[in-house]
């Protein structure tokens, strides 16, 4: 499903020299893995997340994300990729404050080619996130955990095999995000390919793979056996 090669991405640091906060970066991944990436601020998780999902595409080496090839890769091809292979979460949600919650879910039909049951399919998919009767709602009137599996939801609607997530329970108080992270669990369960950028142990935990960013690459982190995540 991911297959990345030899990353290295630089940065201008402001004083005129360069950072390399990927230095060599290699990455496998099977499609229904299920992989947390932890690591210090700063150490260029959030990097990675963008390179893989095809927002960045300024970077030396090769990935290959569901059979395409990004490097090199420019617009529109690069949007047809994400719309097809990749859904996006994020700490923040990024809802739409004046959209209810399934015009939210429903984002992605006015980017793609929508489906024709579009409305149908957003209701399945807040129905499947545990929030139908929520639909009509904005997401001011919405908790913070709820929020996010909206924007799970959204992330879903065009129906990609991986999702990208960047601290998706960042912002959630400890039971909210449990919730949260027992979603995901069920979504890797019915094979989905997830990859979230974490700092929470609850999070790391739930994966079934741990990959620690260090000096610019990743190292898998051992597990004890029978640890939380494994399936
Ligand atoms: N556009 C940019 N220009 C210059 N430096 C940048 C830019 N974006 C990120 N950096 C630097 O690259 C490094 C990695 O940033 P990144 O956001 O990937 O880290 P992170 O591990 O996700 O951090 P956090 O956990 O705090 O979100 C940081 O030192 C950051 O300051």
């Amino acid at each position: 499903m991911i297959r990345a090669r030899d990353i290295v991405k630089r940065y201008q640091d402001g004083e005129g020299s360069e950072v390399r906060v990927l230095d060599g970066l290699s990455l496998d991944m099977e499609q229904g893995d299920f992989v947390a990436v932890v690591g210090p601020s700063g150490s260029g998780k959030s990097t990675l997340l963008h390179l893989l999902g095809g927002l960045d595409v300024d970077y030396q080496g090769e990935v290959e994300v569901a059979g395409v090839k990004l490097t090199g890769l420019k617009e529109p091809a690069l949007a047809r990729f994400r719309n097809e292979h990749v859904g996006f979460v994020f700490q923040s949600f990024h809802l739409i404050p004046n959209l209810s919650a399934v015009e939210n879910v429903l984002l992605p039909s006015h980017f793609g080619a929508a489906p024709v049951d579009a409305r149908k399919r957003a209701e399945a998919l807040l129905d499947r996130v545990g929030l139908l009767a929520k639909k009509d709602r904005a997401p001011v009137r919405l908790s913070g955990g709820e929020r996010q599996r909206v924007a799970i939801a959204r992330a879903l609607f065009t129906g990609p095999k991986l999702l990208l997530c960047d601290e998706p329970t960042g912002n959630l108080d400890a039971a909210t995000g449990a919730g949260v992270i027992s979603l995901f669990q069920e979504l890797h369960h019915e094979g989905l390919t997830l990859l979230a950028v974490t700092h929470e142990d609850r999070m790391s935990s739930a994966a079934r793979r741990v990959l620690r960013l260090k000096e610019g690459r990743l190292v898998e982190e051992a597990r004890p056996l029978l640890a939380g995540g494994q399936s």
